[in-house]
């Protein structure tokens, strides 16, 4: 048997350089043997066997099971946890049974004395429910919060990363060297980064900054129906990295699969992480439209509209600035018109966006009175797509974002809606 620690560079390079030559230990000791395969006895000439220190252990490409760890335990944080730890406890041979939830900590004041406190992750590991972002919704006991970023990822092999976008970079920027190499991630956030790269998904945005493969998981979810049972469906987007070390021994779409699907969780997994992810980002903007229209008691042709006019300038986004996302991921899948659907029908940025209308008050004071600690991602989305089209002169092309913009930060009335995203028809001229 080999020692723990040997590693050889002719095996690296296999690894590096071809998924199907994929040897077990077992392979790897016959190789070094002696060999009859035509290919073995080519690679050995051409690379001749050199101990070196470092690399890629022959332990680390033996099959084992996958470690997962979620990173966040908002309201969507931990339903997914929960899915995730449920589906661990079945697939032992795929997956460590034990999943890592990293808390961003908090104290809670006790049921029976407000006066004192309890840290959410103790709540977590020993009642087993996220009392402030998901109530009354049992956990898993194999799902363990963990208030320590950096413990919770040291042993992952899989990352699920689940926060409000807002603190992505911070985290991100506090994980750098800190997970294994092979780590690949999903990103179930919905949101943008703008930045000096432009405008950037979420997931090219973790997969630049930490160097690891990332896809993305988006679908008409709400998170208190999927924690609930209630079924759904979802869509996951992954694409293979370059280093993919062969079925079994990476993360492919079927590992991906199993990891997420569940009885009353319908996971359909694509290619196409850009269309789920714009589609994703997108549909919290149209939301707010949706709310502020509602919140006016304009009833639901007026919602449609607003559906109608956003789904159009969701696909031309795509479209404009991400070329590679497919039109049909927008109507085939849960992540497109599904979550548009859902999301403005019961989520929480048309709840924000109608306790607007009906009071007067701005998206940052409705979040905090509404919201306990939530988040409407929409808010900050409308500025960022806002700043992205201003840099490149677009704003009046994608006239429903700018209207949204415009109303959350600069208190444009919300009845003016109607007539700024009107495309008026050519005979139809400013003095009719
Ligand atoms: N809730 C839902 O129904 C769904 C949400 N999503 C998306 O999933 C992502 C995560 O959403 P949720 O889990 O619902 O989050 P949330 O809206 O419940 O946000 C609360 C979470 O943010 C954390 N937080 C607060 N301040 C923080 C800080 N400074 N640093 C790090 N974390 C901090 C809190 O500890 C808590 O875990 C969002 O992008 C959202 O759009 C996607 C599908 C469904
Ligand atoms: O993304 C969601 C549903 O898929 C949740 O939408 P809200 O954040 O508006 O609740």
């Amino acid at each position: 048997m080999l020692a723990k620690t040997t590693s050889y560079s002719l095996l690296n390079k296999c690894i590096y350089h071809s998924s199907r030559l994929l040897l077990t230990q077992q392979q790897h000791y016959k190789y070094n043997k002696m060999s009859t395969n035509p290919a073995v006895i080519a690679a050995k000439k051409n690379f001749p066997l050199k101990k070196v220190e470092s690399a890629v252990s022959v332990v680390s490409i033996h099959r084992h099971p996958f470690k997962v760890t979620v990173i966040g335990s908002g309201n969507w944080g931990t339903t997914i946890a929960k899915v995730v730890a449920e589906n661990t406890v079945q697939h032992p041979h795929l997956f460590k049974e034990q999943v890592e939830m990293w808390v961003f900590d908090e104290k809670i004041p006790k049921e029976d004395n407000p006066e004192e406190f309890e840290m959410l992750t103790n709540i977590i590991n020993t009642r087993h429910q996220n009392v402030k972002y998901l109530p009354d919704i049992d956990l898993p006991h194999n799902l363990h919060a963990n208030p320590s970023l950096l413990d919770s990822v040291k042993d992952a092999d899989i990352l699920v990363f689940n926060i409000p976008h807002q603190f992505l970079s911070r985290i991100v920027e506090n994980l750098k060297g800190h997970v294994k190499p092979h780590v690949r991630a999903i990103s179930c956030l919905k949101g943008f980064e703008v930045g000096r790269k432009g405008v950037q998904l979420l997931s090219s945005y973790i997969t630049d900054e930490l160097g690891i493969q990332c896809g993305a998981l988006s679908g008409a979810n709400l998170a208190p129906e999927v924690a609930k049972e209630h079924w759904s469906e979802t869509t996951v987007a992954y694409q293979l990295p370059k280093d993919f070390r062969g079925e079994g021994y990476d993360v492919d779409h079927r590992i991906l699969k199993v990891l997420f699907h569940r009885p009353y969780f319908h996971v359909n997994v694509i290619d196409d992480v850009a269309g789920i992810s714009i589609a994703g980002a997108l549909k919290n903007v149209v939301a707010l439209a949706c709310g502020f229209v509602e919140g006016l008691g304009w009833g639901n042709n007026a919602a449609a509209a607003i559906q109608r006019v956003g789904l159009g300038e969701i696909i031309k986004f795509g479209r404009t600035f991400f070329p590679e996302c497919k039109v049909e991921t927008y109507y085939q899948e849960s992540a497109g018109v599904a979550d548009l659907i859902t999301t403005c029908s019961g989520g929480r940025n048309v709840k924000v966006a109608k306790h607007m209308a009906k009071t007067g008050k701005d998206a940052f004071t409705a979040e905090k009175e509404l919201l306990n600690g939530q988040s409407a991602q929409g808010v900050i989305t409308c500025k960022e797509v806002h700043e992205w089209l201003d840099t490149c002169e677009m704003t009046s092309e994608f006239p429903l974002f700018e209207a949204v913009y415009q109303i959350v930060y600069n208190n444009v009335p919300m009845k003016n809606l109607p007539d700024m995203i009107e495309e008026l028809d050519s005979f139809v001229t400013e003095d009719d």
